[in-house]
């Protein structure tokens, strides 16, 4: 059976997450991001269908009820989830599969597969978290408040996590990074040969 790697990438808010994975990918082809589906409002410059798929409380409600997610969490006053179908498909064909969500979805799809690769990423301190959240500015100085303050929270289960990156120097934590990504793609590897039986979520129809 051919099966990807699944990585999970969350962070508070202004962390960097986005911007540290977006260079991964740039540099790294045989890893796909999952497109999330949310009924946050799109920010200037966002695209549908490229870095979320925008939709309504409604939809994504139906969605939820059909069973379609993956995993979903409510995260700063809004619904967020992974499509299993999506996902499912292209772990089986063999894709290594990056998921950039919170960690209530980390716990769900830690439930589901176990082997999943998770990784946390920090600010240095929450007084530059929330410089960088001003700094990007796609957010209200209210969006901008109540992130900050949900840090804290978020930041309490950085201990359910396979490597903690503290995304200081960009360039250094993109290092860290790859090599989490490249250290697990081993160990993956050699689980899989050994433990066939544990990769029963991707077996599943
Ligand atoms: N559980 C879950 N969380 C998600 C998903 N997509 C995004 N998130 C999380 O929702 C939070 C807010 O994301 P977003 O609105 O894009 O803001 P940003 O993190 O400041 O870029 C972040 O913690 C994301 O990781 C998803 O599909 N599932
Ligand atoms: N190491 C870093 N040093 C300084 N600024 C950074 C660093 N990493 C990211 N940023 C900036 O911080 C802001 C938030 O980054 P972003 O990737 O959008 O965070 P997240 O996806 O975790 O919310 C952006 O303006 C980004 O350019």
């Amino acid at each position: 059976m051919i099966a990807g790697t699944l990585f999970i990438v969350a962070a508070p808010s202004g962390a960097g997450k986005t911007t540290l994975v977006g260079r991964l990918m740039a540099e790294d082809p045989h890893v796909q991001h999952s497109i999330s589906y949310t009924t946050r409002a799109p920010r200037a410059g966002e695209q549908n269908g490229r870095e979320y798929h925008f939709i309504d409380v409604q939809q994504f409600l139906a969605m939820r009820e059909r069973g379609e997610f993956a995993e979903w969490a409510e995260v700063h006053d809004n619904f967020y989830g992974t499509s299993r179908v999506w996902l499912e498909q292209r772990m089986k064909e063999g894709c290594d599969m990056l998921l950039e969500i919170d960690w209530q979805g980390a716990q769900q799809m830690r439930r589901q597969l176990p082997e999943a690769v998770s990784i946390f990423i920090l600010p240095p301190s929450i007084a530059e978290l929330e410089r960088r959240l001003r700094k990007r500015g796609s957010d209200s100085e209210d969006v901008i408040a109540r992130r900050v303050a949900g840090a804290l929270g978020e930041m309490r289960h950085v201990h359910e996590f396979d490597f903690v990156i503290i995304n200081n120097d960009l360039d250094v934590a993109l290092g860290e990074l790859k090599a989490a990504v490249r250290a697990s793609r081993l160990r993956f590897a050699r689980q899989r040969a050994r433990h066939p039986d544990v990769f029963r979520f991707l077996d599943q129809d």
